[in-house]
């Protein structure tokens, strides 16, 4: 399933205008998928207030209004703008609506919103149609401000159309005030900004309805990982055996951070890793042999270690960074793995530091490389502000991926994928209780662990933060967001990588 901006949705409805379908109809069979899903939320006898805005989202809010009076609802409809400053198809449902039952109001830009206020306070569900795609990048003014927080302020149920009103479709900021919705009904594709940013905080629940329109109508790489489309965890053959699964290196831990290397080696080893070696600094083998998994092997280094002594023994994929820390030799090592090996490479936390030391190495190295920062990670690495980051993640992560030649895993909420080519993934799970300590460690290792199972390094980047976040997600359903700890991530793993 694909992802999209507002232009490219945009682009879309003009296609599939042109195709045949006028406006007007395509308007109507919005407005039908969105009262079906409302309509399936209400009880008998219960009271809708519908807030339209002047655009084509206004046009839609229209129609659910009409339609849900048809259904025997009690509905009164805002308007936020005179009738002459509808969009056309706006308008025409507009004449449609004065032949209904349904209460109109519009509202006064220059009189306050206290009659306002109070018919949402008597109402049970709160239809927010006030702007969709269309909303532009330039302040809402006063006015909106004030309408859009008197919605988040009543306490009622709200339902958003498309996308929660004053929330930017293209990076999931918000505009002075956005409304924060219970659920958003997304016509057709998710876009862009329902998956940063404030976007789902805004978004709430998020359901798509089909309205009939080809997503590939436009050219888009942007896509919504699902599990039907991952080639992880593979297929085991009868006639096997554990080198057919990947001899992963996992180079992490440190005095004072042994945890997060155990994390990694245990996320590789469960996700299906055929073999796990662990190497550590001496000074912390004992208690890392005392708490390692009994499966994994552990070699120890004084204070370096080469691409030679690694590249032996048939080893299909390196780990490095999870509790390294900043010390110097760290950088040597990740430039010998870069420059001297061509054994994959999974670079991820202190690892990504001692890579921004030099990044050009990723341009002159020959190993095919994951990278998986966090923003502000990123933001080392690239030398961008983290808030010029977050106005555009996806030019930001693309441009990276393509000049270095990297897969790059920038973490989230929605963790976004690049491809070396250009294509953006968009993970479809996790949860607000995986922004925990040590989950990035165990998410590190996944990766690690899928990359040695011969698929290429974005299927492995594609199924390691999928299914991390959906062990993140088993736990939270059976018990809840705040407990949840990096070590119930991989304790979840058996439920849901089957
Ligand atoms: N036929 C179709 O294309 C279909 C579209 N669908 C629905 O339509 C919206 C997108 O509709 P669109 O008319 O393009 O835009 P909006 O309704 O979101 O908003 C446009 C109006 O909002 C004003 N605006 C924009 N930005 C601001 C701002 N920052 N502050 C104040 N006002 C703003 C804008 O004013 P202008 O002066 O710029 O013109 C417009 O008045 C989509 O989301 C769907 O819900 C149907 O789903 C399918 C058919
Ligand atoms: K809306």
């Amino acid at each position: 399933m694909k992802v999209v901006t507002p232009q490219e949705m945009a682009q879309m409805d003009q296609k599939t205008i042109a195709s045949g379908i006028s406006g007007i109809d395509l308007m109507e069979k919005a407005g039908t998928e969105c009262t079906r899903v409302i309509e399936s939320t209400l009880k008998e006898g219960m009271l809708i207030c519908v807030i339209c805005g002047p655009g084509n989202n206004g046009g839609d809010g229209q129609v659910i209004a009409r339609q849900l009076s048809e259904k025997g609802f009690s509905v009164q409809v805002f308007f936020t703008e005179p009738a002459d400053k509808m969009s056309p198809e706006s308008q025409t449902n507009y004449s449609r609506l004065r032949e209904s039952s349904v209460a109109v109001q519009f509202l006064s830009h220059e009189a306050g919103l206290e009659g306002f206020e109070a018919s949402l306070a008597g109402a049970d569900l709160v239809v927010d149609a006030v702007f969709g795609t269309g909303l532009k990048d330039r302040p809402l003014g006063e006015w909106y401000e004030t309408l859009l927080n008197a919605v988040n302020a009543c306490g009622k149920r709200i339902a958003a159309i498309d996308i929660p009103s004053g929330l930017r479709g293209d990076n999931g900021l918000t505009l002075e005030a956005a409304v924060e919705a219970d659920q958003t009904i997304i016509i057709q594709n998710y876009k862009v900004g329902c998956l940063l940013n404030d976007g789902p905080d805004c978004v709430g629940e998020p359901v798509l309805v089909d309205i009939g329109i080809d997503e590939n109508c436009v050219e888009n790489n942007k896509y919504f990982v699902q599990k039907q489309d991952l080639r992880c965890p593979v297929k085991r053959k009868k006639n096997s055996h554990k080198y057919d699964y990947g001899s992963v290196v996992i180079i992490a831990g440190s005095k004072g951070m042994i945890g997060a290397g155990l994390l990694a080696t245990e996320g590789a080893l469960k996700s299906g890793a055929g073999l796990v070696t662990s190497y550590v600094p001496l000074e912390v083998y004992l208690p890392v042999a005392a708490r390692s998994p009994v499966e994994v092997m552990i070699k120890t280094y004084d204070c370096n270690i080469t691409g030679e002594d690694i590249e032996h023994d048939r080893k299909r994929v390196v780990l490095i960074g999870p509790g390294i820390g900043r010390k110097k030799n760290y950088s040597i090592i990740l430039n010998d793995l870069l420059y001297n090996t061509t054994v994959p490479v999974v670079i991820d936390a202190d690892g990504l530091f001692h890579l921004s030391r030099n990044l050009d190495v990723l341009k002159e190295s020959k190993t095919p490389v994951i990278l998986t920062p966090h923003f502000g990670e990123f933001s080392t690495l690239t030398g961008v502000d983290r808030e010029e980051i977050l106005k555009d993640p996806i030019g930001h992560g693309r441009c990276f991926a393509e000049e270095y030649q990297v897969v790059l895993v920038l973490k989230g909420y929605r963790t976004m994928i690049f491809s070396p080519e250009g294509e953006v993934f968009f993970n479809s799970t996790s949860n607000p209780g995986m922004a925990t300590a040590g989950s990035g460690d165990v998410l590190a290792g996944m990766i690690a662990g899928f990359a040695g199972q011969s698929v290429d390094l974005l299927e492995a980047a594609k199924a390691g933060v999928f299914y991390h976040g959906a062990a993140g997600d088993y736990y939270a359903e059976h018990y809840g967001e705040s407990t949840l700890t990096a070590r119930n991530i991989i304790d979840s793993f058996k439920y849901v990588l089957k």
